[in-house]
């Protein structure tokens, strides 16, 4: 089994790329199937998720070959929309191959999402928007079935802003017969960028950025070619890395604007942000603020982004509050972080901190990929050795942590755990 071991690294100081953003590329890969021809997709990360992705795409007759961060997809030969639940249930985003196999094959069955468990993850609007458009479903034990023999347009009102949903029903409602009108959609820069792929094939996805999108459906799409947006989950965790222990760290080819809530939060600490056109650096004097964050969707602080900026909170003297209102009970990584030292507990759906005081390292375990980061940010910050399993939920989200965490002078690396060591490590998961 792999683990990270990280070392006290002092400030962190370097420039690091941001690959495509996971959470979109996970969309437009699925929405390929779409298309009536062939489509490349540019900057594709390399990360064990779009991994399970292809491997779905070939079972069901599609090509895909990838090379480098180039993913060309041929969706002419897909034979089947039957999808193995097994697969389905290694990630979350495979909701996607639903709404984009439906108008073609009028029935999908696949497994439920799996992908990071923060205690309740519902798919009911996702299933409300499919029904609006004149589907069934079906639940059954380890898998679903979504069956339409046509799908019309509808007004779809979401009860709660979702960006998997809004993603989804717009894949659905893209081929669907005349017009539909998502309302209470979600404005990320994820279903944004999954609009301009499929218009840039030949949809007519029109207000994708505002909470109401209008969609009127076409009965083909095209082949082409598109560049996934970077990552700004991942820019944002190596801005809060230069503020750790007063450090420098630029990141390259994103788009600031993504990162507007992340950047406001982290000159609240203390941080000096400096934006370029598609760059950002953060500087740390050393000496941080203790705050109050409350994630939300976006253009609020991104949910993905408060573990990792919880590991910054835990250098800031004073007492810091993090509430999540997008996922409440998504705190898995707090009995983590006490392991290392932190005094933080999880009271009434909110992590209460106690910051600026020393942490110490020592074995964990990471859940969730954005548990990861948290807990390597803060392996980097402790005195000592912070050795952190779980690697597998970690490279979920990223193509090469070691490497890029190395590149800003992170003592960070890569091991093997000798099964013997196991039996006493189990204690870890509870
Ligand atoms: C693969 C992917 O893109 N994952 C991202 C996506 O997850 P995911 O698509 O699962 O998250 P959503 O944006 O759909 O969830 C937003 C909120 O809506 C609720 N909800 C969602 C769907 C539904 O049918 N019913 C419902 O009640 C959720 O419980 C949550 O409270 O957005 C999350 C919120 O930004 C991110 O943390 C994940 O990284
Ligand atoms: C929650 C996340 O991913 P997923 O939705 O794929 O589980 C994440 O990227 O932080």
């Amino acid at each position: 089994m792999k683990y990270i071991q990280t070392e006290y690294s002092g400030p962190l100081s370097g420039t690091v790329h941001i690959p495509g953003a996971k959470n979109s590329s996970l969309a437009l890969l699925a929405a390929a199937c779409l298309a009536d021809d062939i489509v490349v997709l540019e900057g594709i990360p390399r990360i064990d998720d779009v991994g399970i992705l292809a491997g779905i795409g070939r079972d069901i007759g599609m090509k895909v070959q990838q090379e480098g961060g180039q993913v060309t997809l041929d969706p002419r030969w897909i034979h089947s929309a039957v999808i193995d639940p097994g697969k389905a249930s290694s990630y979350r985003a495979s909701y996607y191959f639903a709404g984009a196999l439906l108008a073609k094959f009028g029935r999908v069955t696949i497994g439920f999402p799996g992908g990071d468990d923060f205690v309740a993850r519902p798919i009911d609007q996702h299933f409300k928007a499919f029904r609006a458009l004149g589907a069934q479903v079906h639940l059954h034990n380890d898998h679903y079935v979504v069956e339409a023999p046509e799908l019309t347009g509808a007004d779809i009102h979401f009860d709660t802003v979702t960006s998997g949903a809004t993603i989804n029903a717009m894949l659905a409602a893209a081929r669907a017969k005349g017009r539909t009108q998502l309302h209470n959609a979600a404005v990320d820069p994820e279903v944004v960028d999954t609009a301009s792929f499929l218009n840039r094939l030949g949809a007519r996805i029109y207000g994708a950025g505002t909470s109401r999108i209008r969609i009127e459906g076409v009965p083909y799409l095209n082949g082409g070619t598109h560049s996934v947006i970077p990552d700004r989950l991942i820019a944002g965790a190596f801005l809060m890395a230069a503020g750790l222990n007063g450090g420098r760290v630029t990141v390259t080819d994103v788009i600031p604007a993504h990162l507007g809530s992340c950047l406001a939060k982290l000159e609240e600490v203390g941080l000096h942000i400096e934006c370029d056109e598609n760059a950002i650096t953060a500087h740390g004097t050393g000496t941080l603020r203790a705050t109050r964050v409350r994630a939300g969707m976006y253009p609020g602080f991104a949910t993905d982004l408060q573990q990792p900026m919880t590991a910054l909170l835990l250098q800031a003297k004073g007492k810091s509050i993090v509430t999540d209102r997008v996922f409440p009970k998504r705190f898995a990584h707090v009995p983590q972080l006490r392991r290392l030292g932190a005094e933080i507990e999880v009271r009434q759906e909110s992590a209460f901190i106690r910051g600026g005081l020393p942490l110490r390292g020592g074995w964990v375990h990471a859940t969730d990929v954005r548990a990861g980061t948290c807990l390597l940010l803060a392996g980097l910050a402790a005195e000592g050795t912070t050795s952190i399993t779980g690697v597998e939920h970690i490279e979920r989200g990223y193509e090469d942590v070691i490497g890029s965490f190395r590149s800003i002078g992170a003592k960070v690396s890569m091991r093997e755990l000798d099964a013997r060591e196991l039996p006493g490590l189990t204690h870890l998961h509870g």
